[in-house]
């Protein structure tokens, strides 16, 4: 079995036993008080590469990353830093993240946020929506056609925006024929578990310019981002880097200026 197959199992098996410890009704009770999403696509689309900081303790390739005693005090940090979005792992098993943390980040900033999971069910859609986020990852490699579609509408009806990753040029035309508009393209493969950063500037030409499109994984710096960059990324996603640093806030800010260079403000 690969480690998706494996990380999926976990993932029913623990969503199975939320589902009965709160029911669907009342998921959808609590949604009525929350605010509608903010709109992350237009977040994405601004001039420059944005940068996408992700809350991210452990991680199946390298067990334990950081212990982030106060997801909310590295959001803030990652927020003061300039990033567009935050992204927060709330996978359990070999993530350690939780829809705690998810709650923590949202009250403690304003910045638009993202459920980064292995989503299954459209139960989780309600999930991310009451626990504050703006817009959820959707990974094609996990899903059945008929499933990704159904979820990139159920997510689009409920104002979270899907953020559907892909490997491969064949899983971009998956993502595309679901209606996808925000794709994210993995460097790391998830059968593997390796990182392999041209796996980017392979894939996104198969991206249709209308769509946004996001660098996943590996990037260790400002050069990292400019090379996604060179090869056509709109912002880059980071987990790894930013929490083994000592100094998260100055290593957003970092990348931040390197995606506002003059020569990448004007590309669009
Ligand atoms: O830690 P890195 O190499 O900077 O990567 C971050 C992010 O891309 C990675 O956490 C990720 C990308 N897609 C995922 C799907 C599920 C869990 C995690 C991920």
């Amino acid at each position: 079995m690969s480690v998706l197959d494996e990380i999926l199992d976990g993932v029913r098996e623990d969503l199975a036993a939320r589902q009965a410890a709160t029911p669907l009704e009342r998921l959808k009770e609590m949604a009525e008080s929350v605010p509608r999403p903010q709109d992350v696509a237009a977040a994405l689309r601004r001039p420059g590469v944005q940068v996408i900081a992700e809350v991210k303790r452990a991680s199946p390739s390298k067990g334990a990353l950081s212990a982030i005693a106060d997801p909310a005090a590295l959001a803030r940090d990652y927020a003061d830093g300039g990033a567009a979005l935050i992204s927060v792992l709330t996978e359990r098993r070999r993530f350690a993240g939780s829809l705690e943390d998810l709650a923590a980040v949202r009250a403690e900033v304003p910045t638009p946020l993202l459920r980064k999971d292995f989503v299954v069910s459209s139960y989780q859609l309600w999930e991310a929506l009451v626990h504050g986020a703006d817009a959820v990852l959707l990974i094609v490699a996990a899903l059945e056609q008929d499933a990704l579609v159904s979820l990139v509408e159920r997510a689009e009806s409920l104002g979270l925006t899907p953020l559907v990753e892909v490997h491969t040029e064949a899983e971009v035309e998956r993502a595309v024929a679901a209606g996808a508009t925000v794709i994210g393209v993995n460097a790391r493969d998830l059968t593997t578990l390796k990182v392999d950063r041209g796996t980017f500037a392979r894939v996104a030409p198969a991206i249709p310019d209308s769509a946004v499109k996001i660098a996943e994984s590996g990037v260790r710096g400002p050069h990292d981002l400019l090379a996604y960059a060179g090869s056509g990324a709109d912002a880059v996603l980071v987990g790894e880097s930013l929490v083994v640093g000592r100094h998260p806030r100055t290593a957003v800010a970092d990348l931040v200026t390197a995606g506002a260079h003059p020569a990448l403000r004007d590309r669009r």
